[in-house]
């Protein structure tokens, strides 16, 4: 089974309004709060797909609580290691006809009995075949949390995916999981490559695989998304404008549709770069991840070709 880790989970308010001005009381409507945070929400596209899963995070106070219990009513089960303190809730407002203001906050923080009691858990949970990490770490992590959380998925024969802006990243390929996931800021914040076109995305996914990746989703926002497994590089981008809303949860709904169905089978990436491209133009017209009711309408109106 594949389980999520959300180390920093969060409640999402998405709301929009018309205009920001500072010393002023600005007025807005439409607000949402839904459990999330990055992993819960590849959580919640993988069950939305059929794939079973299971969310490990960190969970602190009413926030916490919400969350774990937002994600049960979806079907998906939680196990959480308990923290002091609030679970944080960031603010995504939408203003206007097009701008986007994303306030993430630091959240709650962790301690070393939490991040043992985490690491126990993954050595412990049954039927671990995949761990896929999401998101920023708490405050309070060790520096070396990450580490120790790929190495006891590894201690547990299990595969790992990637998701994250920690600079241990560049350090943490060379471990060989099984995917990650950068979008351009990461690509260029933790391994200083950009990418504009095919020719510099080749450049930048070889220099990856040299470094140690096996396999690799870059999301490219509204450029698409690049898959390349070491052999063979595909682009996949949607042949229309979505109408954004909110791009926040995008890249998680892109990443658990590509993990439902490249998992279970390697040979399917086209297929599974359509569905994670249809599923990103979708979530992007909705605050937060959406219903997805678009999605089987979007899926043929996908270019996929091979470089
Ligand atoms: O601080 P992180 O973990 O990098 O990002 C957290 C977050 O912004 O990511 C998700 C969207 O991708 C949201 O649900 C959540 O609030």
């Amino acid at each position: 089974m594949i389980y999520t880790l959300t180390p920093n989970p969060a409640v999402d308010l998405n709301e929009s309004c018309d205009v920001v001005a500072a010393d002023t009381v600005v007025r807005t409507r439409d607000a949402v709060f839904t459990p999330n945070g990055k992993g819960l929400n590849v959580a919640f596209t993988l069950r939305r797909f059929g794939v079973p899963t299971r969310i490990l995070g960190f969970f602190a106070g009413f926030t916490g609580d919400y969350i774990i219990a937002g994600a049960q009513r979806m079907g998906v089960s939680v196990i959480p290691v308990k923290c002091k303190g609030i679970t944080r809730v960031n603010l995504f407002v939408s203003v206007g006809s097009g701008e986007e203001y994303k306030f993430v906050n630091e959240g709650a923080k962790i301690d070393a009995t939490a991040e043992r009691e985490m690491i126990e858990t993954i050595l412990d949970v049954a039927d671990l075949s995949c761990l896929s990490i999401s998101g920023s770490m708490p405050p309070g992590a060790s520096v070396d949390l990450l580490d120790r959380l790929v190495d006891a998925a590894r201690d547990r024969d299990a595969e790992v995916v990637l998701d994250t802006s920690s600079e241990r990243l560049a350090e943490l390929i060379r471990r060989r999981p099984l995917l990650i996931k950068p979008n351009d800021d990461e690509l260029r914040d933790v391994f200083g490559l950009d990418v504009r076109d095919d020719a510099t995305a080749r450049a930048a996914l070889a220099r990856l695989h040299e470094m140690g990746a096996r396999n690799v989703l870059l999301t490219l926002g509204a450029h698409g998304a690049y898959f390349s497994d070491g052999s063979a590089i595909w682009h996949a981008v949607p042949a229309f404008e979505p109408m954004v809303l909110s791009t926040a949860c995008a890249g998680d709904g892109a990443l658990g549709s590509f993990l439902s169905i490249w998992f279970a089978d390697r040979s399917r990436v086209e297929e599974a770069l359509a569905l994670c491209q249809a599923v990103g133009a979708n979530v992007v017209e909705s605050a937060g991840l959406g219903d997805f009711s678009c999605v089987e309408e979007y899926r043929s109106r996908i270019c996929v070709r091979r470089l």
